[in-house]
Protein backbone atom coordinates (compact mmCIF):
# COMPACT_ATOMS: atom_id res chain seq x y z
CA UNK A 1 0.00 0.00 0.00
CA UNK A 2 2.48 2.52 1.19
CA UNK A 3 5.99 2.56 -0.99
CA UNK A 4 8.87 4.29 0.53
CA UNK A 5 9.95 7.31 -0.92
CA UNK A 6 13.88 7.93 -1.02
CA UNK A 7 14.13 9.59 2.18
CA UNK A 8 17.95 10.47 0.99
CA UNK A 9 16.08 13.41 -0.92
CA UNK A 10 13.66 14.76 2.21
CA UNK A 11 16.53 16.81 3.93
CA UNK A 12 17.31 18.65 0.57
CA UNK A 13 13.55 19.24 -0.38
CA UNK A 14 12.52 23.34 0.13
CA UNK A 15 10.40 23.23 3.35
CA UNK A 16 8.31 26.04 4.84
CA UNK A 17 8.51 27.09 8.06
CA UNK A 18 6.16 24.84 9.66
CA UNK A 19 7.32 23.49 12.85
CA UNK A 20 9.31 19.89 12.81
CA UNK A 21 8.76 18.11 16.51
CA UNK A 22 5.99 18.22 19.35
CA UNK A 23 8.24 20.97 21.32
CA UNK A 24 8.68 23.29 18.71
CA UNK A 25 4.91 22.78 17.43
CA UNK A 26 3.64 23.58 21.38
CA UNK A 27 5.77 26.61 21.53
CA UNK A 28 4.37 28.37 18.24
CA UNK A 29 0.89 27.56 19.72
CA UNK A 30 1.88 28.60 22.63
CA UNK A 31 2.38 32.42 20.62
CA UNK A 32 -0.52 32.03 18.73
CA UNK A 33 -3.49 31.12 21.11
CA UNK A 34 -4.99 33.28 23.88
CA UNK A 35 -3.18 32.35 26.99
CA UNK A 36 -6.73 30.50 28.85
CA UNK A 37 -7.23 28.56 25.63
CA UNK A 38 -3.82 27.23 24.99
CA UNK A 39 -3.95 26.21 28.91
CA UNK A 40 -7.05 24.23 28.63
CA UNK A 41 -5.29 22.38 25.50
CA UNK A 42 -1.99 21.80 26.95
CA UNK A 43 -2.36 21.37 30.57
CA UNK A 44 -2.74 18.24 32.96
CA UNK A 45 -4.73 17.95 36.38
CA UNK A 46 -3.37 18.30 39.69
CA UNK A 47 0.36 18.15 39.74
CA UNK A 48 0.82 17.09 36.02
CA UNK A 49 2.45 13.70 36.67
CA UNK A 50 1.01 11.92 34.51
CA UNK A 51 0.75 14.70 31.67
CA UNK A 52 5.29 14.22 32.39
CA UNK A 53 4.91 10.33 32.40
CA UNK A 54 3.17 10.12 29.75
CA UNK A 55 6.12 11.19 27.38
CA UNK A 56 8.28 9.78 29.56
CA UNK A 57 7.29 6.04 29.47
CA UNK A 58 8.44 6.39 25.82
CA UNK A 59 12.46 7.05 26.43
CA UNK A 60 12.46 3.96 29.19
CA UNK A 61 11.89 1.52 26.21
CA UNK A 62 14.34 1.08 23.50
CA UNK A 63 13.43 -0.81 20.08
CA UNK A 64 16.01 -3.17 19.13
CA UNK A 65 16.02 -3.16 15.70
CA UNK A 66 16.86 -6.49 13.11
CA UNK A 67 18.88 -5.78 9.25
CA UNK A 68 19.27 -7.15 6.06
CA UNK A 69 16.08 -8.50 5.77
CA UNK A 70 14.46 -6.86 2.43
CA UNK A 71 12.43 -3.67 3.71
CA UNK A 72 12.20 -2.53 0.40
CA UNK A 73 7.60 -2.51 0.64
CA UNK A 74 6.43 -1.18 3.63
CA UNK A 75 2.23 -1.66 4.05
CA UNK A 76 1.35 0.53 6.85
CA UNK A 77 -2.34 -0.09 6.88
CA UNK A 78 -4.50 -1.48 9.55
CA UNK A 79 -7.85 -3.82 9.94
CA UNK A 80 -9.89 -2.74 12.47
CA UNK A 81 -13.42 -3.91 13.29
CA UNK A 82 -13.41 -4.83 9.44
CA UNK A 83 -12.70 -1.85 8.48
CA UNK A 84 -8.89 -0.85 6.76
CA UNK A 85 -7.14 2.29 7.06
CA UNK A 86 -3.67 3.79 5.51
CA UNK A 87 -1.64 4.11 8.42
CA UNK A 88 -2.04 2.61 11.90
CA UNK A 89 -3.11 5.44 14.09
CA UNK A 90 -6.57 7.59 14.52
CA UNK A 91 -6.92 11.18 15.78
CA UNK A 92 -8.25 11.32 19.31
CA UNK A 93 -11.35 13.24 20.28
CA UNK A 94 -11.15 16.29 21.08
CA UNK A 95 -14.05 18.76 21.93
CA UNK A 96 -14.68 22.20 21.95
CA UNK A 97 -11.94 22.51 19.15
CA UNK A 98 -13.29 26.22 18.37
CA UNK A 99 -10.69 27.24 21.14
CA UNK A 100 -7.72 26.50 18.06
CA UNK A 101 -9.84 27.47 15.04
CA UNK A 102 -13.20 28.93 13.74
CA UNK A 103 -13.34 25.89 11.83
CA UNK A 104 -12.89 23.56 14.22
CA UNK A 105 -14.03 19.89 13.93
CA UNK A 106 -14.56 20.86 10.23
CA UNK A 107 -10.87 21.94 9.29
CA UNK A 108 -9.58 18.19 11.14
CA UNK A 109 -12.16 16.02 10.00
CA UNK A 110 -11.41 17.00 6.43
CA UNK A 111 -7.66 16.77 6.99
CA UNK A 112 -8.12 13.52 8.40
CA UNK A 113 -9.95 12.01 5.17
CA UNK A 114 -7.39 13.34 2.98
CA UNK A 115 -4.87 11.13 4.40
CA UNK A 116 -7.75 8.19 5.19
CA UNK A 117 -6.99 8.52 9.00
CA UNK A 118 -10.34 7.90 11.26
CA UNK A 119 -11.50 11.00 12.47
CA UNK A 120 -13.33 10.87 16.24
CA UNK A 121 -15.77 13.33 16.88
CA UNK A 122 -16.32 14.57 20.35
CA UNK A 123 -20.15 14.47 22.22
CA UNK A 124 -18.76 17.89 23.22
CA UNK A 125 -17.57 19.64 19.68
CA UNK A 126 -18.34 23.03 18.25
CA UNK A 127 -19.80 21.60 15.19
CA UNK A 128 -22.36 18.94 15.02
CA UNK A 129 -22.48 14.77 14.09
CA UNK A 130 -24.97 15.93 10.43
CA UNK A 131 -22.20 19.08 9.75
CA UNK A 132 -19.19 17.04 10.28
CA UNK A 133 -20.52 14.38 8.60
CA UNK A 134 -21.44 16.57 5.46
CA UNK A 135 -17.98 18.59 5.25
CA UNK A 136 -16.55 15.32 4.84
CA UNK A 137 -18.92 12.73 3.48
CA UNK A 138 -17.76 9.45 3.29
CA UNK A 139 -14.68 9.53 5.15
CA UNK A 140 -14.02 7.22 8.17
CA UNK A 141 -15.43 8.84 11.39
CA UNK A 142 -16.15 7.42 14.68
CA UNK A 143 -18.10 9.29 17.53
CA UNK A 144 -17.15 9.57 21.21
CA UNK A 145 -19.58 9.43 23.81
CA UNK A 146 -19.94 11.21 27.01
CA UNK A 147 -22.33 9.29 28.86
CA UNK A 148 -25.27 11.63 29.26
CA UNK A 149 -27.18 11.94 32.79
CA UNK A 150 -30.19 11.89 30.79
CA UNK A 151 -29.75 8.51 29.20
CA UNK A 152 -32.12 9.24 26.53
CA UNK A 153 -29.65 11.69 25.44
CA UNK A 154 -26.98 9.08 24.77
CA UNK A 155 -28.84 6.79 23.22
CA UNK A 156 -30.47 9.46 20.84
CA UNK A 157 -26.61 10.39 20.02
CA UNK A 158 -25.63 7.41 19.10
CA UNK A 159 -28.22 6.85 16.98
CA UNK A 160 -27.39 9.58 14.97
CA UNK A 161 -24.31 9.24 14.72
CA UNK A 162 -25.08 5.63 13.29
CA UNK A 163 -27.41 6.99 10.71
CA UNK A 164 -24.93 9.66 9.82
CA UNK A 165 -22.69 6.51 8.67
CA UNK A 166 -19.94 6.55 11.56
CA UNK A 167 -18.34 3.50 11.70
CA UNK A 168 -17.87 3.19 15.24
CA UNK A 169 -18.86 4.06 19.38
CA UNK A 170 -16.19 5.54 21.71
CA UNK A 171 -17.54 5.16 25.06
CA UNK A 172 -15.51 7.37 27.18
CA UNK A 173 -15.33 6.02 31.13
CA UNK A 174 -12.80 8.14 32.58
CA UNK A 175 -14.08 11.42 33.08
CA UNK A 176 -17.58 11.28 34.63
CA UNK A 177 -16.13 13.83 36.77
CA UNK A 178 -13.76 16.39 35.25
CA UNK A 179 -10.25 16.08 36.50
CA UNK A 180 -8.84 18.78 39.25
CA UNK A 181 -7.58 21.16 36.36
CA UNK A 182 -5.59 24.03 37.82
CA UNK A 183 -4.31 26.31 34.77
CA UNK A 184 -7.60 26.36 33.89
CA UNK A 185 -9.09 27.69 37.46
CA UNK A 186 -5.85 30.30 37.54
CA UNK A 187 -7.65 31.34 34.56
CA UNK A 188 -11.45 30.83 35.10
CA UNK A 189 -11.81 29.44 32.21
CA UNK A 190 -14.24 27.03 30.54
CA UNK A 191 -15.15 26.35 27.39
CA UNK A 192 -18.18 24.70 27.80
CA UNK A 193 -19.38 27.99 28.95
CA UNK A 194 -18.18 29.95 25.99
CA UNK A 195 -20.43 27.80 24.38
CA UNK A 196 -17.99 25.83 22.15
CA UNK A 197 -19.11 22.29 22.82
CA UNK A 198 -22.72 22.56 22.74
CA UNK A 199 -23.63 21.71 19.23
CA UNK A 200 -24.47 18.07 19.64
CA UNK A 201 -27.02 19.15 22.14
CA UNK A 202 -28.67 22.16 20.47
CA UNK A 203 -29.23 19.74 17.66
CA UNK A 204 -30.85 16.91 19.52
CA UNK A 205 -34.60 15.90 20.20
CA UNK A 206 -33.94 14.06 23.33
CA UNK A 207 -31.63 16.87 24.70
CA UNK A 208 -34.07 19.48 23.80
CA UNK A 209 -37.22 17.74 25.45
CA UNK A 210 -34.84 17.65 28.85
CA UNK A 211 -34.97 21.59 28.46
CA UNK A 212 -37.17 23.87 30.68
CA UNK A 213 -36.08 26.76 29.41
CA UNK A 214 -34.32 27.47 26.09
CA UNK A 215 -31.82 30.52 27.12
CA UNK A 216 -28.02 30.04 26.15
CA UNK A 217 -27.60 29.91 29.71
CA UNK A 218 -29.91 27.02 30.66
CA UNK A 219 -28.83 25.26 27.56
CA UNK A 220 -25.59 25.37 28.68
CA UNK A 221 -26.45 24.63 32.29
CA UNK A 222 -28.51 21.26 31.35
CA UNK A 223 -25.15 20.51 29.28
CA UNK A 224 -23.38 20.61 32.42
CA UNK A 225 -25.53 19.15 34.44
CA UNK A 226 -26.15 15.71 31.51
CA UNK A 227 -22.11 15.38 31.64
CA UNK A 228 -22.11 14.46 35.50
CA UNK A 229 -22.21 10.81 35.44
CA UNK A 230 -20.69 9.27 38.37
CA UNK A 231 -23.14 6.60 38.34
CA UNK A 232 -21.72 4.89 34.82
CA UNK A 233 -21.57 1.03 35.28
CA UNK A 234 -21.01 -1.89 33.33
CA UNK A 235 -24.91 -2.45 33.53
CA UNK A 236 -25.27 0.49 31.30
CA UNK A 237 -23.07 -1.10 28.53
CA UNK A 238 -25.70 -4.10 27.87
CA UNK A 239 -28.26 -1.36 27.35
CA UNK A 240 -26.08 0.78 25.17
CA UNK A 241 -25.54 -2.62 23.63
CA UNK A 242 -28.74 -2.95 22.68
CA UNK A 243 -29.73 0.15 21.19
CA UNK A 244 -26.93 0.32 18.53
CA UNK A 245 -25.38 -1.93 15.70
CA UNK A 246 -22.23 -0.30 15.70
CA UNK A 247 -19.10 -1.67 17.28
CA UNK A 248 -18.76 -0.21 20.87
CA UNK A 249 -14.85 0.74 22.51
CA UNK A 250 -14.34 1.89 25.76
CA UNK A 251 -11.72 4.66 25.97
CA UNK A 252 -9.99 4.95 29.98
CA UNK A 253 -8.91 1.40 30.45
CA UNK A 254 -6.07 1.25 32.70
CA UNK A 255 -6.20 -2.07 34.11
CA UNK A 256 -5.88 -5.48 33.23
CA UNK A 257 -9.14 -6.97 34.63
CA UNK A 258 -11.69 -3.91 33.54
CA UNK A 259 -9.80 -5.10 30.14
CA UNK A 260 -11.55 -8.65 30.59
CA UNK A 261 -14.13 -7.54 31.86
CA UNK A 262 -14.71 -5.60 28.63
CA UNK A 263 -14.66 -8.81 27.02
CA UNK A 264 -16.94 -10.52 29.33
CA UNK A 265 -19.07 -7.94 28.75
CA UNK A 266 -18.94 -7.99 25.01
CA UNK A 267 -17.51 -4.50 24.24
CA UNK A 268 -15.59 -4.16 20.65
CA UNK A 269 -12.47 -3.08 21.73
CA UNK A 270 -10.39 -0.88 23.95
CA UNK A 271 -8.26 1.92 24.32
CA UNK A 272 -5.99 2.20 26.96
CA UNK A 273 -5.86 6.32 28.10
CA UNK A 274 -5.08 8.48 31.17
CA UNK A 275 -7.09 11.05 28.82
CA UNK A 276 -3.52 12.52 28.21
CA UNK A 277 -2.85 13.24 32.14
CA UNK A 278 -6.04 15.28 32.49
CA UNK A 279 -8.27 13.42 34.67
CA UNK A 280 -6.72 11.14 37.64
CA UNK A 281 -3.08 11.99 37.93
CA UNK A 282 -0.53 10.18 39.37
CA UNK A 283 -2.10 7.82 37.22
CA UNK A 284 -0.16 4.86 35.34
CA UNK A 285 1.23 6.35 32.26
CA UNK A 286 -0.41 4.79 29.42
CA UNK A 287 2.67 3.00 27.67
CA UNK A 288 3.75 1.77 31.20
CA UNK A 289 -0.57 0.33 31.55
CA UNK A 290 -0.37 -1.36 27.70
CA UNK A 291 1.77 -4.73 27.92
CA UNK A 292 -0.42 -5.80 31.44
CA UNK A 293 -3.28 -5.67 29.28
CA UNK A 294 -2.77 -6.43 25.84
CA UNK A 295 -1.52 -9.27 27.53
CA UNK A 296 -4.74 -10.31 29.34
CA UNK A 297 -6.47 -9.49 26.44
CA UNK A 298 -4.08 -11.94 24.25
CA UNK A 299 -5.78 -10.79 20.56
CA UNK A 300 -9.38 -11.25 21.37
CA UNK A 301 -9.88 -7.89 21.05
CA UNK A 302 -8.37 -4.95 19.58
CA UNK A 303 -6.13 -2.90 21.76
CA UNK A 304 -5.35 0.55 20.88
CA UNK A 305 -3.28 3.29 22.78
CA UNK A 306 -2.99 6.98 23.61
CA UNK A 307 -1.82 9.65 25.87
CA UNK A 308 1.79 11.02 24.98
CA UNK A 309 2.67 9.70 21.40
CA UNK A 310 4.73 12.61 20.04
CA UNK A 311 6.35 11.49 16.98
CA UNK A 312 6.76 8.15 14.51
CA UNK A 313 9.16 6.28 17.00
CA UNK A 314 6.68 6.57 20.04
CA UNK A 315 4.32 5.13 17.28
CA UNK A 316 6.62 2.12 16.30
CA UNK A 317 7.34 1.43 20.61
CA UNK A 318 3.41 1.33 21.00
CA UNK A 319 2.95 -1.30 18.29
CA UNK A 320 5.83 -3.54 19.73
CA UNK A 321 4.68 -2.87 22.96
CA UNK A 322 1.40 -4.54 21.99
CA UNK A 323 -0.84 -1.54 20.35
CA UNK A 324 -2.76 -2.19 17.28
CA UNK A 325 -3.22 0.82 16.69
CA UNK A 326 -2.71 4.41 18.67
CA UNK A 327 -4.40 7.83 18.63
CA UNK A 328 -3.17 11.65 19.44
CA UNK A 329 -4.65 14.54 20.45
CA UNK A 330 -2.37 17.67 21.07
CA UNK A 331 -0.36 17.09 17.90
CA UNK A 332 -3.32 17.84 15.94
CA UNK A 333 -4.44 20.72 17.77
CA UNK A 334 -1.66 22.76 17.86
CA UNK A 335 -1.21 22.10 13.65
CA UNK A 336 -5.13 23.14 13.66
CA UNK A 337 -4.71 26.28 15.80
CA UNK A 338 -1.63 27.26 13.45
CA UNK A 339 -2.95 26.71 9.96
CA UNK A 340 -6.35 25.42 10.19
CA UNK A 341 -7.14 22.06 8.06
CA UNK A 342 -3.44 22.64 6.32
CA UNK A 343 -1.80 22.58 9.61
CA UNK A 344 -3.57 19.47 10.78
CA UNK A 345 -2.27 17.97 7.15
CA UNK A 346 1.20 19.12 7.76
CA UNK A 347 1.01 17.47 11.02
CA UNK A 348 -0.21 14.35 9.55
CA UNK A 349 2.54 14.26 6.66
CA UNK A 350 5.03 14.35 9.27
CA UNK A 351 3.81 11.76 11.42
CA UNK A 352 3.49 9.44 8.15
CA UNK A 353 6.85 10.43 6.91
CA UNK A 354 8.58 10.17 10.29
CA UNK A 355 6.38 6.90 11.05
CA UNK A 356 7.54 5.24 7.61
CA UNK A 357 11.44 5.65 7.76
CA UNK A 358 11.41 4.90 11.41
CA UNK A 359 9.59 1.12 11.00
CA UNK A 360 11.30 0.70 7.89
CA UNK A 361 14.87 1.13 9.64
CA UNK A 362 13.44 -0.85 12.58
CA UNK A 363 12.92 -4.19 10.19
CA UNK A 364 9.46 -3.96 9.87
CA UNK A 365 7.36 -4.31 6.50
CA UNK A 366 3.99 -4.04 7.81
CA UNK A 367 2.21 -3.35 11.06
CA UNK A 368 2.44 -7.59 12.12
CA UNK A 369 5.77 -7.37 12.09
CA UNK A 370 6.26 -4.26 13.57
CA UNK A 371 3.88 -6.17 16.33
CA UNK A 372 6.40 -8.44 16.96
CA UNK A 373 9.53 -6.21 17.26
CA UNK A 374 11.64 -6.58 19.81
CA UNK A 375 11.61 -3.96 22.64
CA UNK A 376 13.81 -3.68 25.66
CA UNK A 377 13.24 -1.66 28.80
CA UNK A 378 15.96 0.49 29.91
C1 LIG B 1 -8.23 19.97 24.67
C2 LIG B 1 -8.58 18.52 24.85
C3 LIG B 1 -9.91 18.14 24.84
C4 LIG B 1 -10.26 16.79 24.96
N1 LIG B 1 -11.57 16.42 24.85
C5 LIG B 1 -11.90 15.11 24.89
C6 LIG B 1 -13.23 14.70 24.67
O1 LIG B 1 -14.12 15.50 24.40
N2 LIG B 1 -13.50 13.38 24.76
C7 LIG B 1 -12.55 12.43 25.04
O2 LIG B 1 -12.85 11.24 25.14
N3 LIG B 1 -11.27 12.81 25.23
C8 LIG B 1 -10.93 14.11 25.14
N4 LIG B 1 -9.61 14.48 25.29
C9 LIG B 1 -8.58 13.43 25.49
C10 LIG B 1 -8.05 12.89 24.15
O3 LIG B 1 -9.01 12.13 23.46
C11 LIG B 1 -6.83 11.99 24.35
O4 LIG B 1 -7.14 10.96 25.26
C12 LIG B 1 -5.60 12.73 24.83
O5 LIG B 1 -5.52 14.02 24.26
C13 LIG B 1 -4.38 11.91 24.42
O6 LIG B 1 -3.25 12.48 24.85
P1 LIG B 1 -2.26 13.39 23.95
O7 LIG B 1 -2.89 14.73 23.87
O8 LIG B 1 -1.05 13.33 24.81
O9 LIG B 1 -2.09 12.73 22.60
C14 LIG B 1 -9.24 15.82 25.14
C15 LIG B 1 -7.90 16.22 25.16
C16 LIG B 1 -7.56 17.55 24.99
C17 LIG B 1 -6.10 17.92 24.97
O1 LIG C 1 -11.08 18.64 28.52
C1 LIG C 1 -11.25 17.43 28.43
O2 LIG C 1 -10.28 16.64 28.47
C2 LIG C 1 -12.56 16.85 28.28
O3 LIG C 1 -12.60 15.72 27.87
C3 LIG C 1 -13.83 17.54 28.62
C4 LIG C 1 -15.02 16.89 28.39
C5 LIG C 1 -16.23 17.48 28.71
C6 LIG C 1 -16.27 18.72 29.24
C7 LIG C 1 -15.11 19.38 29.46
C8 LIG C 1 -13.90 18.78 29.17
Amino acid sequence: MTSNQNPFTQSIEATDNFPYGFAELEAAAKEKLPTPFFGYIQSGASGEETLRNNEAAFEKYALVPRFLNDVSNLDTSIELLGKTYDHPFLLAPVGMLKMADEEAELAVAKAAANYHVPFIQSTVSTYSIEEIEAAAKNSPKWFQLYWSRDEKVSYSMVNRAEKAGYDAIVLTVDTFILGFREEDKRNQFSPLKKGFGKANYETDEAFLQSLSEHTDEAVIQKIVDHLYHPHLSWNHIAELKKRTSLPILLKGILHPEDALLAIENGIDGIIVSNHGGRQLDGVIASLDALPAVAKAVSGKLPVLLDSGIRRGTDIVKALALGADAVLFGRPFVYGLALEGQRGVEKVLANLIQETNVSLTLAGATDIASAKRMKVTRI
